[in-house]
């Protein structure tokens, strides 16, 4: 099965680059936009080999996982563009959604996943990390702004040895192709996109992606640089800022940072 567009996304206007193996989707993505690709168009890749996750990790992706990005030139600023990626792990939830539906179809054995969004943007599956969002974005010709949403999700193999407890499709018995994700992707991003429209409709986005948190209402421990505060995660704000409500009575913004769920600051980091 090849890699293709879904209806919706092809009739948005998007355009799609296939790979066979690449060193990664976002890098080739902002190298494109610097020499003039104004989007939107999804690049995908049967095998990514120089995958980058946010914060300088690396990000693996062996054939059969889903490595994919999109790219916007679009007239906004960062602190806007930042807020698509609220977006994308929403297109991302539903997409996930879509294919376990179709797989329990063909499959009725196979027992119900529920998907959760974690702040950032990762998408975890019974606590475990399935899939992970990296928003980059840089100023291109005549001061637009290039925003590449890549987008990986563990479909065949999770990795081994992680900080963090990870998972992929196929040990939670969802067996289905990275081609069918990725084509449910593009059509949930063109519904997210839509509804995202610029950043004004973030009101939106922020109340479905709150919806399908994990861990509202917990306690939490956010590392960011050398700093970590830890209170209850109370909401998202306007901004896409993580609020924890700290046992002084002070409410935290934090714009970046890893969520630890619970009160030990060892487990939990995605
Ligand atoms: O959780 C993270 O740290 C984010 C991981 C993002 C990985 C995707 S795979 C497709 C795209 N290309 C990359 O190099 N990274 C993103």
């Amino acid at each position: 099965m090849a890699f293709s567009l879904g209806p919706r996304a092809a009739s948005a206007g998007y355009r799609l680059a296939v790979f066979d193996r690449i060193g990664s989707t976002n890098t080739e993505a902002l190298v494109r936009a610097r020499t003039g690709e104004t989007g939107p168009i999804w690049l995908v890749t049967a095998e990514q080999t120089a995958g980058r996750g946010r914060r300088q990790r690396s990000w693996i992706s062996p054939r059969g996982n889903l490595a994919s990005s999109v790219l916007e030139v679009i007239d906004t600023s960062p602190a806007v563009a930042a807020t698509l990626s609220f977006a994308a792990g929403l297109a991302l939830e539903a997409a996930l959604q879509a294919v376990s539906l179709e797989a329990r179809m063909r499959s009725p054995v196979s027992e119900k996943v529920t998907f959760h969004l974690k702040w950032p943007n990762d998408v975890l599956a019974g606590g475990r990390k399935l899939a992970g969002i990296l928003l980059e974005a840089e100023v291109v010709a005549r001061d637009r702004l290039a925003v590449v949403v890549g987008i990986g999700t563990n479909v065949v193999a999770a990795p081994e040895g992680m900080p963090y407890p990870a998972v992929a499709l196929r040990d939670l018995g969802i067996d289905i192709g990275a081609e069918d994700l990725f084509r449910a992707l593009t059509e949930a991003w063109a519904e997210f996109r839509a509804i995202w429209d610029m950043g004004r409709g973030f009101g939106e986005i922020r109340r479905l992606w709150l919806d399908r948190a994990a861990g509202v209402g917990q306690q939490v421990s956010v590392q960011s640089g050398q700093s970590m505060v830890s209170g209850l995660f109370d909401t998202i704000d306007k901004n896409g800022c993580l609020i924890v409500a700290t046992s002084d009575g002070t409410r935290v913004a934090v714009s970046a940072g890893d969520v630890y769920f619970g009160t030990a600051a060892s487990v939990g980091a995605t």
